[in-house]
Order: structure tokens, then C-alpha cells, then sequence
């Protein structure tokens, strides 16, 4: 008989070539011993199952690294070391002023492909050629992880604005529809009531000292959009302000923390900022509460509840506000409305994703749009005869007529192609490989980019001009069609030439494209038409205002931001 304290051979290997009969003869033996060996055994299995795992799992990523090399080896690019590609990163930015002067020249030398070695484990891979960029956009239909991340740490949960194509395919569908369908018609109305609304404070805060484009350009995106998702009750709302605020805080600082792999528990900053998302949360609560109280929400859900079991016909409420009007009529946010009303938890991510995302690029737009008519005075002048023109002929300025304001269409287009919201479009395709008809292949994971200033200021496509304001240079089939309604005004009308039109990207392009172009580019014609229809935008006088776009080799630099005064017409 073997004693209890006998060696075992406790390896995976020892446990399976061990006689089966020894084991059974000593546990008979010594009940204690059973539980001691069952125990040793369970736990040597366990340890080796999780090596295992945690090898095959590092040679799974040591294969896609080694795969990454590879590939990423047969991009044409600079030759260089992905250990070293930092280095040589900043080196080639820092003497060439930002990154998309860098690809500028790397584009002069290797194509219109390019790789670029972030750091060894992250492959960009730009592209320029319009015929390639499309391709791309509509093969590459996932976002980059971090873009997912940095939405999920600062508004939680959601369903937009995540990394995953296959995650946001229904959400997206059911956003556009709607977006084309209620908020097109909801543009009509809103933006004469938020330039009101923003007017008041314009004149407090001009009373008080100097106003720039900038934060005036946040006002009216923030109102047009919240009223636009709240409804009117968002412009009465007493917290707006501080709301906008905490949102452009938390735009600042959102991509910095969501770069942390593990969460930085140590620093008291990440805690601050984690603090002042659960405030914007509470808030986007407070509001939604407001809304309730105002429209009477819970009654309305109730009733729509209960509508088909009594066979009452659906109340139409002319005054409802688009986020409410569409809770009663089953679409964009009746689930977060619903959720929140029940568990009082709900986080409201898709809202706030789109408050944040919509308020910074419709503000960018606008307040490039300002910039450009406090510059051209002449150009103002133009526009406010064109809107009298359309306005003599109609009751109430819409949607409608600003599509027939052929320069002021032209002047959104225009600026917008100057300044994008962003200077990359981003992509990646997380799990394959994207073939383009170059030959070229971007390996799965690799960081696609559209170096957009590049692309919308090319002279070979847009002429020398390319980085003049020139409006007129969209006119060419809106003259043509000058009169006709464009019913289907998605931003592409005015090209006659297929070349320009594959270059202008402000919204994106293929299957991850902005799902607010419509809405954005009517509600800001609106805007501007509603504001220039009432006011004159000029420099403030007696200030040094220097706002004239710098040129960098081929960049644009950002429009400083003029201090501009609101003058009153005389009617
Ligand atoms: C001037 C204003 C705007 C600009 C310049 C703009 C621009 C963009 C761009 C460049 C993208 C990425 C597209 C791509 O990767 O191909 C995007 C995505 C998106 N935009 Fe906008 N946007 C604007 C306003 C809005 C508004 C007002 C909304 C809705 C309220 C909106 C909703 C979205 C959504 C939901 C996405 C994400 C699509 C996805 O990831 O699947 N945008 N936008």
C-alpha cells in the first residue's frame, strides 16, 4: 500500500500516464488523500488549460503582429522600423507642421496609397485617389476602437458610434429614416425660433464685452440641435448652459482617456472627468424630465400603449417636438424614453452621442460659414438679396426655399469644403482584409485614413484655386437648374464634374457616411438665411481682427476666430 505522503507525479502529463489502479488502491485507503489528490489534480488541470490558453491566445497575436509587418512591408511607404516608427513620426510631423502635411509629402513621393508605422502594433494606411477613397468607404465598415471607446467612457452604453459596423447597421437605418424624413420637415420651423433664442443671449453677452464666432457658432448648433431632439422646451430649459459647457469639456478630453487600455484608476483627473460625464447624464435626465412635464410624455406613451386595444385614432400634435412627436409615433427614441421612464437608469447614450458629435461638427460648419461672411461683406450682400428675392415670393422662409438659394447653398458647400470637421476620415476593417483594385492590400486592424484637406483642396481636382473661397465654383449644374426644387438635396447637385464630386467628403462617404447630412446641411442653410434675413455680421470695430486663413505648404490652417457684432436691419 502506498502512504498518504507519497510524491505524485502532479504534472498534466505525469496525471495521465499514472496507472489508474494506484490512485483508486491509495484513495481507498486514505479518504483524506482522495480529496487532496482530487483537489491537486483540478487545480493542475486548471493552470494548464489557462497556459494553454494565454499561449495560444499570444501566438494568435504574435501571428497577426508578424502578418501586420508583412503586409503592412508591401504598402509603399517610407522604408522604416516599425519599433522605430514613433520616432520617426514625430519627426515627420514636427518639420512638417502636422500630420496631414506629412502624408502631403509622403503622397508626393509614394502615391496615392501611402503606409505610415505608427508604432509597431498600428498600421495607417492613407489614401487620396478618388476612385480608391470610395472603394475603401464602402468595403472598410468598421471605426476604429477608440472612437468606440472614447463614446462608451464618456455617454456609456449605445448604439451609435461604435466600433463594430454589424453593432450599429439597425440603428443607423432607423436614425436616417428618420433624420430624412421628421427632422427635414422639423428644420423648417426651428431655426428662426433658435436664432431668436440665441439672439437674446447675444445681445446680454455683447453687452457685457466681445463676442467671437466661435461660441456664437456653439450657441446655434447646440439649440438647433437640442430643440431639434427636446423639442421647444429645450430652449427654455434652465440648464442648457451649463450643459453645453460640461459637453465641449468632455469633447476636449474624451479621445486622451479613452487612449488608456485600463482605465487610469490612479489619476484624480480621469476621476474628475468620469465626474463630469455623470453630470451631462443626470443632465441629459433633467431634461428628458423636462420634456416630460412639458408635453405630458407619459400620458402620450400610455395612450399609444393602449391605442390599438380601444381602436382610437392617433392624436396629431402640431406642436410636439420632434424627439416627443416621434416617442408617440414609435421611432428614433422611444426606447431611451421608455427605458429611462422605467428604470430611471437609463444612460442615454445614443442622445448624447448625438448632442456631441452633432453640436461639435454643425458649430465647426457654422462658424466657418460666419468667418467667410464676415470676410466677404459683398458676399452678405449677395445672399440677403437672394433671400428677400425667395422670401417676397413666400410666407415663411423654409426648408423648401433655401433649397432654391442657389448662392447660399453654394456658400454652406463651399465652406465646408475649406474646413471639414475633422482632417481624417477614419476607418478599419476589424476582421478582413480590404483588396483594392490597385493591387493594394490593407491588412485587417490597419488604420484607414482619408486625409481629407488634402483630398478637398487638390488642385488637379478642384484647379488653382483650390484653397480660395470661390462659391461659385458649385454652380455650375445649380445654374442650370436654377428654379427647380432639388428634392433630393444630399450636398452633390451642384457638381457637373463625377472627379469633384468623389472629392468633396465633408460628411463621408459609403457605409459608415454621416447619418445627419440632410438635416445638417438644410438646418444650417435655414440658420444662416433666418439670421441674415435680421442681421448684418461685421467685425467688431476697434479690434485688431486678423481672421485670414493662413496656407501651410498645402494645409489650410484652422480660421482664427473673428470678434464679430450682430447689426440689426431696419426692415
Ligand atoms: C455639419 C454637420 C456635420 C458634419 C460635418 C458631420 C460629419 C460626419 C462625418 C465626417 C462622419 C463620419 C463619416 C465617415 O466615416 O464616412 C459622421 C458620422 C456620423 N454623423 Fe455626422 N456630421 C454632421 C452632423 C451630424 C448630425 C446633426 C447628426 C445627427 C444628429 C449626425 C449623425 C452622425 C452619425 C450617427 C454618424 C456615425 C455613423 C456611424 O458611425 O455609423 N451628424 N458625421
Amino acid at each position: 500500500m502506498e502512504s498518504c505522503d507519497a510524491a505524485h507525479p502532479y504534472t498534466l502529463i505525469g496525471v495521465l500516464l499514472r496507472p489508474p489502479t494506484s490512485a483508486h488502491a491509495g484513495a481507498a485507503a486514505c479518504p483524506g488523500r482522495f480529496f487532496r489528490d482530487y483537489t491537486s489534480r483540478a487545480t493542475n488541470a486548471l493552470l494548464w488549460i489557462a497556459l494553454i490558453s494565454v499561449t495560444s491566445l499570444l501566438f494568435r497575436r504574435l501571428a497577426r503582429l508578424v502578418r501586420l509587418w508583412v503586409q503592412g512591408s508591401r504598402i509603399p511607404g517610407p522604408p522604416s522600423n516599425p519599433f522605430l516608427a514613433r520616432s520617426k513620426l514625430i519627426a515627420g510631423c514636427g518639420s512638417l507642421g502636422s500630420l496631414t502635411g506629412y502624408l502631403a509629402e509622403l503622397h508626393e513621393t509614394y502615391g496615392p496609397i501611402v503606409r505610415l508605422w505608427l508604432s509597431p502594433t498600428q498600421l495607417l494606411v492613407s489614401v487620396k485617389d478618388t476612385m480608391l477613397i470610395k472603394e475603401m468607404l464602402i468595403k472598410a465598415e468598421d471605426k476604429l476602437p477608440l472612437t468606440g471607446r472614447a463614446f462608451h467612457l464618456a455617454f456609456g452604453r449605445s448604439s451609435l458610434f461604435v466600433s463594430s459596423f454589424e453593432k450599429v447597421r439597425k440603428r443607423r437605418e432607423s436614425l436616417a429614416e428618420y433624420m430624412n424624413g421628421k427632422l427635414a420637415v422639423g428644420a423648417n420651423n426651428i431655426p428662426l425660433k433658435v436664432v431668436e433664442c440665441v439672439m437674446g443671449r447675444v445681445d446680454t453677452i455683447m453687452g457685457k464685452g466681445i463676442l467671437d464666432c466661435i461660441s456664437v457658432s456653439r450657441q446655434l448648433a447646440f439649440y438647433i440641435l437640442g430643440s431639434t431632439l427636446f423639442g421647444d422646451a429645450f430652449l427654455d430649459w434652465p440648464k442648457a448652459g451649463m450643459y453645453e459647457e460640461i459637453l465641449m469639456t468632455i469633447a476636449k478630453d474624451g479621445c486622451f482617456w479613452a487612449s488608456y487600455t485600463v482605465p487610469p484608476f490612479w489619476s484624480s483627473t480621469y476621476w474628475k472627468y468620469q465626474h463630469m460625464c455623470k453630470r451631462l447624464k443626470h443632465l441629459t435626465k433633467d431634461i428628458i424630465q423636462h420634456c416630460v412635464e412639458r408635453y405630458d410624455l407619459l400620458s402620450q406613451i400610455h395612450y399609444n400603449s393602449h391605442k390599438e386595444n380601444k381602436g382610437n385614432e392617433k392624436k396629431t400634435r402640431l406642436d410636439a417636438p420632434v424627439l416627443l412627436d416621434n416617442a408617440t409615433s414609435g421611432g428614433l427614441f422611444q426606447k431611451e424614453m421608455e427605458e429611462y421612464l422605467i428604470s430611471k437608469e437609463e444612460p442615454c447614450g445614443n442622445i448624447l452621442g448625438l448632442m456631441f458629435h452633432g453640436c461639435l461638427a454643425t458649430a465647426s460648419l457654422i462658424s466657418s460659414i460666419l468667418t467667410r461672411l464676415v470676410l466677404h461683406p459683398e458676399l452678405q450682400e449677395k445672399l440677403y438679396s437672394e433671400i428677400i428675392e425667395v422670401r417676397e415670393k413666400t410666407y415663411k422662409l423654409d426648408s423648401h426655399d433655401v433649397q432654391k438659394m442657389n448662392l447660399l447653398m453654394a456658400t454652406v458647400h463651399e465652406s465646408a469644403r475649406l474646413l471639414p470637421a475633422g482632417p481624417l476620415l477614419q476607418r478599419c476593417s476589424l476582421k478582413h482584409d480590404i483588396c483594392l483594385s490597385s493591387g493594394v492590400t490593407a491588412p485587417a486592424g490597419a488604420i484607414l485614413v482619408v486625409p481629407l484637406q488634402l483630398v478637398q483642396m487638390d488642385n488637379a481636382i478642384w484647379g488653382k484655386d483650390a484653397s480660395q473661397f470661390n462659391p461659385c465654383r458649385f454652380f455650375s449644374e445649380a445654374t442650370n437648374h436654377k428654379g427647380k426644387e432639388y428634392e433630393d438635396f444630399g450636398g452633390s447637385h451642384f457638381f457637373s464634374e463625377p472627379k469633384k464630386k468623389a472629392a468633396f467628403l465633408p460628411f463621408g462617404y459609403g457605409t459608415r457616411a454621416c447619418v445627419g447630412e440632410k438635416f445638417a446641411t438644410l438646418g444650417i442653410a435655414t440658420l444662416i438665411a433666418s439670421l441674415l434675413q435680421n442681421y448684418e455680421i461685421r467685425f467688431q470695430p476697434g479690434l485688431d481682427n486678423d481672421p485670414k486663413p493662413i496656407m501651410n505648404d498645402c494645409i489650410l490652417q484652422l480660421l482664427p476666430s473673428p470678434k464679430v457684432v450682430f447689426v440689426k436691419r431696419s426692415k
